[in-house]
């Protein structure tokens, strides 16, 4: 407060300093005419309107601010932190986490709270009374602001249950087929582009896969091979376009022009797949894929599921792949680079994928086997606790909100539950720095520490993929280990984390993918 009042201060000092400075070297030259009366009226006010501007800011800044953490004063007037926000650094989000419980920045006139303790981040995730996710204002011109992702309250949870049905156990094993022929195809190519080029950055690969996994599961045999090659080629223009800083209208040629056109012809492509799916399983076909069951759901008279449009299921499957696409593409890297660098891992990862496919390495992947794989799914689960794809998860507040006795977040503010610090504290994570998938066994202290577990969020808005992202994980890593030897390549940045909406490895995880001779060897 001591130094906002001295800049308000030195600020009203500066105003009459260049009244009069003006004044005085006007009157030196002799000839002061009305013309320059009116330039003196302009100058002044305009000066006097940007001071006061400046002082509003840091006036309001403090106001907002109260007794939690952060900055005594905006460093930089009105634009606070914007130009870091373009280069995000993990080391500063850890650094404002251990500032405070609550800690806080201020960019152009947006105020935003970090929130790093688990039990406030949880109770601002399940206060959909005084918050909803916050959207950049370009979200809705991409995603379209009929889609259901921007419903709040009654309508989201109303629309929310027709879409459970979806990721059922019996739907999610519909789905393992066509998973499956997308890990072979590109387990295959990771060979072939090790074969060509030895060691290789595989990042923009595992996005792809990802890509092609999530369409294949959502829209089966309806999508071709050459729209997911287009979809999962263009995709990261969506990604690009949606960052948090951006320009709220879309300029042609601009990140958010590039990103509306791929979301517009990915919806087109969806809204074709659902008409044929509707088509296939309405003439009896068995459904595969999640638009399938969809339809499925609908027509099932014993629920009360209504019928929605191809429009409707487009945006919606658009939705999926969008809230998947970087946090899978995320885990994907992080799950690969941590294997490959533990022997011991993949030892007993090997032995259980024998195992419970009866040491025929050949059998097709089922549910209940990827059920069978307790070791590979903690694997992936510690994988995920280690290295959590988000972060943190923006919402914005709707009302004044209370969030302890002595602070209370101001309307319109954003708010950001942390989930990181959760999954890395040590009162119930031992040694949270280091990677023990074993911390997962059933009745440890970890499985118990539900509350800890913020990897997928909580509340409403809880992720709706989540059991289907363990299913997809574990039975992906635990084929590619089976029939390759990964050869993770350590750089100093293998371990360093880069923060691109989520987060990856610096050194964008360089890897060998090579054949192995015998899948049923264990070494
Ligand atoms: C490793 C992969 C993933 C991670 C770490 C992840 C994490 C999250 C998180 C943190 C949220 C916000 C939760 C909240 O606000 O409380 C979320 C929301 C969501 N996720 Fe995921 N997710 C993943 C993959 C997926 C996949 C594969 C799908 C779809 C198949 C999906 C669908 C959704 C949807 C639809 C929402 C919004 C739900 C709503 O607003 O009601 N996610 N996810």
């Amino acid at each position: 407060m001591e130094v906002a009042s001295t800049f308000i201060s030195n600020s009203s000092l500066l105003i009459n300093k260049s009244i009069s400075d003006f004044s005085l070297d006007k009157l030196s030259l002799g000839n002061f005419g009305f013309s320059d009366l009116k330039n003196l009226n302009w100058v002044s006010l305009l000066i006097t309107s940007v001071i006061a501007l400046l002082i509003y800011d840091q006036i309001k800044y403090q106001l907002n601010k109260g007794s939690i953490a952060g900055p005594t004063f905006k460093i930089w007037p009105i634009i606070g932190p914007f130009l870091e926000s373009f280069d995000p650094k993990f080391e500063e989000y850890k650094a404002k986490w251990d500032s405070g419980p609550l800690s806080c920045v201020s960019i152009f006139h947006k105020f935003v709270i970090i929130a790093s303790k688990r039990d406030i981040a949880r109770k601002i995730l399940m206060s959909p009374k005084y918050v909803k996710p916050c959207v950049v204002d370009v979200a809705v011109k991409i995603l379209r602001p009929t889609n259901w992702v921007f419903l709040d309250g009654k309508a989201h949870v109303d629309y929310r249950k027709g879409l459970n049905g979806l990721f059922t156990r019996n739907a999610l094993q519909s789905y393992i087929p066509a998973q499956e022929f997308v890990y072979d195809r590109y387990l295959t190519k990771f060979q072939e582009i090790t074969k060509k080029n030895g060691k290789y950055p595989f990042f923009h690969d595992f996005r792809e896969i990802m890509c092609a996994v999530s369409l294949k599961t959502f829209c089966g045999d309806y999508i071709t091979d050459d729209q997911i090659r287009t979809i999962a080629d263009d995709y990261y223009l969506v990604t690009a376009a949606l960052e948090l800083v951006n320009f709220p209208i879309i300029l042609p040629f601009t990140k958010p022009w590039y990103g509306r056109k791929v979301a517009d012809m990915t919806m087109k492509i969806f809204e074709q797949c659902a008409k044929l799916s509707k088509e296939n399983i309405r003439s009896g076909a068995i459904g595969n894929c999640v638009m399938d069951a969809w339809v499925e759901i609908m027509d099932d008279q014993s629920n009360t599921v209504r019928e929605f449009s191809n429009r409707e299921i487009s945006e919606a499957i658009f939705t999926f792949l969008f809230a998947s696409q970087d946090a899978s593409s995320s885990a994907c890297c992080w799950l690969f680079q941590i294997v490959a660098d533990r022997p011991d891992v993949i030892q007993k990862i090997r032995e259980e994928q024998l195992r419970v496919r009866d040491n025929d390495p050949y059998k097709k992947l089922s549910f209940e086997m990827i059920e069978n794989m307790t070791y590979t799914n903690m694997v992936v689960k510690e994988t995920l606790r280690f290295r959590p794809p988000v972060l943190m998860v923006p919402y914005v507040v709707k009302k004044n909100y209370p969030i302890d006795e002595n602070y209370t977040a101001p309307k319109g503010s954003m708010l950001i539950p942390t989930l990181y610090p959760a999954l890395h504290d040590p009162e119930v994570y031992e040694d949270p720095e280091e990677f023990i998938p074993e911390r997962w066994v059933e009745g440890s202290k970890a499985s118990e520490a539900k509350k800890n577990w913020l990897v997928f969020g909580t509340g409403p808005h809880v992720c709706l993929g989540q059991q289907y992202v363990m299913m997809m994980f574990t039975g992906l890593i635990g084929k590619a280990f089976l029939f390759n030897d990964i050869k993770h390549h350590i750089t100093p940045l293998s371990e360093e984390i880069r923060v691109f909406a989520t987060i990856f490895p610096k050194d964008d995880c360089i890897l060998e993918f090579t054949k192995r001779k015998d899948p049923k060897a264990l070494e």
